[in-house]
């Protein structure tokens, strides 16, 4: 039987940022992934699909609110399959990165199929091998949660693991969720001309985010797809012609709404169920999630977990970072504990929502009404003005010495150009520092200085130093 210092099981995001990461420092790696590519959900049915998908998407509605501006004209349906086709090769570009055989050459084991804990030291891979691992990391990601609605099997779904494979285009979606799987793919697809609606069960958008910026993002999304909130979606069967028959009740009253496919996006579920965890004593909680300690050990010390089987941050960026702490302490015994104080996260929709720490709400139940608050919309920075683009608003939330504890916005790229506010909090600078720094005119990221002089503009102007400075003025002269 094969031994090894450590059995990663599930090649996603996570478990190949330690697989890589473990084989360079020397230690010896086996890699067990079901699929016939390692890649996970990001780079085959996640984030490199959504976002070649949202970016053609954009590329089409930009042409046409170019057309309406400038007097041009364009004419046709824009080729949702030609889209499809780019997101396809966006994936296989990447795929060379995260290619089994690359993983081979920097000297790891990588075996394809389904592995499960035959004890907490042995896994057994589908099709008969098992092999001994010292320590091991469990890495086996999510995937789409199915509500129990009435008729929706029987009728036939999609969901973010088949619509990139979709071989028509059709007319009528109806999207069940308006998280940000849902509004994400939702706004996509509107912007190929498919009738979208959305139906959300709460009552508001985007529960997790700023509640100031959610009115923004909504009025945005409500331009192009239609969205209903504190709906249920009470059955779903199929008429004789063809067509999807969706029954929602939305503020007690019921309705009938028929469509051509139902992309189902109502939340994740991690992927625990079918690894043989009771045979290793790790816990986890009633959904399902691994519970583990800031060491990102579960309750066998030498069994890691990281990703989305976490309830933490089920981001991309959040289950590289968590690989990262699991090398130092499962390949060096360190004892590093994980940190998501300053994990952002982007909602690319267009305008993107940026979030970032605490909101406002919860930095004043967390922190007490002596916080600060540095909000700009966007419609007064020079930048966003000159591009016609001034949907938006930046908000910083400080402590009252101006120490970041959150800063959101919504508005064009957003996540792009509110990245320096990540880096000034992750290095304890305080708001004012950023003031300081100099931004080439006329940037989007004017708009992060923008919230940040304000800041100097408060401790300037009140309290003592006015008085002190127009003391200081008189004489000098
Ligand atoms: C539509 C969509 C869009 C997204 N967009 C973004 C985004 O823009 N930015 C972002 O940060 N995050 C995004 N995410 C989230 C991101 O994809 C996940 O957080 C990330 O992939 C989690 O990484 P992971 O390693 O935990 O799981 P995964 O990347 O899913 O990897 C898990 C791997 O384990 C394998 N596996 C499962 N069970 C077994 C088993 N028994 N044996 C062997 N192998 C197994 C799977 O096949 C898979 O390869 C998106 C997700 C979705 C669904
Ligand atoms: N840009 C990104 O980084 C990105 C993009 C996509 C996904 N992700 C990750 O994937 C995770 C999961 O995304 P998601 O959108 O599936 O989940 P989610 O939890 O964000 O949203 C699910 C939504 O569905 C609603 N819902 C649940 N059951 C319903 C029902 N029966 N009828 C109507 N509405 C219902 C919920 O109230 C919720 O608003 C996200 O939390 C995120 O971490 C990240």
């Amino acid at each position: 039987m094969k031994q090894y210092d450590l059995i990663v099981l599930g090649g996603g995001a996570g478990g190949l940022t330690v697989a890589a990461g473990a084989a360079s420092m020397g230690a010896k790696v086996a890699l067990i992934e079901k699929n016939a590519q390692p890649g996970g959900d990001c780079l085959h049915y996640g984030c490199v699909p959504s976002k070649a998908l949202i970016h053609a998407a954009k590329k089409v509605h930009q042409a046409r609110l170019s057309a309406e501006a400038f007097d041009l004209e364009v004419t046709g349906e824009a080729d949702l399959l030609q889209a499809l086709k780019r997101v396809k090769a966006a994936i296989a570009h990447i795929q060379k990165h995260d290619d089994a055989d690359r993983f081979r050459d920097m000297g790891v084991d990588v075996y394809i199929g389904r592995g499960s804990f035959q004890d907490d030291h042995h896994l057994m891979i589908e099709g008969g091998e098992t092999i001994y691992g010292k320590r091991i990391v469990i890495s086996t990601g999510s995937r789409p949660v199915i509500p129990p609605i009435e008729g929706l099997k029987e009728t036939g779904y999609i969901t973010n693991e088949t619509i990139f494979d979709l071989t028509y285009k059709p007319k009528r979606l109806f999207v069940i969720g308006a998280g940000v799987i849902g509004l994400e793919l939702a706004q996509a697809m509107a912007r190929f001309g498919i009738e979208v609606t959305v139906a959300e069960a709460s009552s508001q958008l985007l529960g997790k985010e700023d509640e100031e910026l959610v009115p923004f993002i909504q009025s945005a999304l409500e331009k192009e797809l239609k969205i209903m909130l504190n709906t249920k979606v009470q059955k779903v069967g199929k008429k004789e012609n063809g067509d999807k028959m969706i029954l929602v009740e939305q503020d007690g009253e019921t309705k009938e709404i028929l469509v051509d496919d139902i992309l189902v996006a109502t939340g994740r579920k991690p992927n625990t169920d079918r690894i043989g965890l009771d045979h290793t004593g790790v816990k986890t909680t009633d959904s399902g999630h691994i519970q583990v300690k800031p060491t990102l050990q579960t309750d066998r010390s030498h069994i890691y977990a990281i990703g989305d089987v976490l309830q933490a941050f089920p981001f991309t960026h959040a289950a590289g970072m968590e690989g990262k702490v699991v090398v130092s302490n499962a390949v060096f015994g360190l004892r590093r504990k994980v940190d998501y104080t300053h994990v952002p996260w982007v909602i690319y929709t267009d305008p993107e929502v940026f979030h970032l720490g605490l909101t406002e709400k919860e930095a004043r139940e967390q922190i007490g009404s002596d916080i600060q608050v540095y909000k700009v919309t966007l419609d007064e920075v020079d930048r966003f003005i000159a591009d016609h683009e001034t949907e938006g608003l930046v908000k910083v939330i400080t402590d009252k010495k101006g120490k970041i504890v959150g800063a959101h916005a919504v508005g064009k790229e957003a996540g792009d150009w509110m990245q320096e506010i990540v880096f000034a909090k992750h290095h304890g600078h305080k708001i004012g520092d950023i003031s300081h720094v100099i931004h080439p005119y006329p940037t989007h990221g004017a708009a992060v200085q923008r919230a940040s002089d304000q800041y100097w503009r408060n401790k300037l102007f009140s309290g003592a130093i006015p008085k002190l400075m127009k003391r200081y003025i008189r004489w000098f002269r």
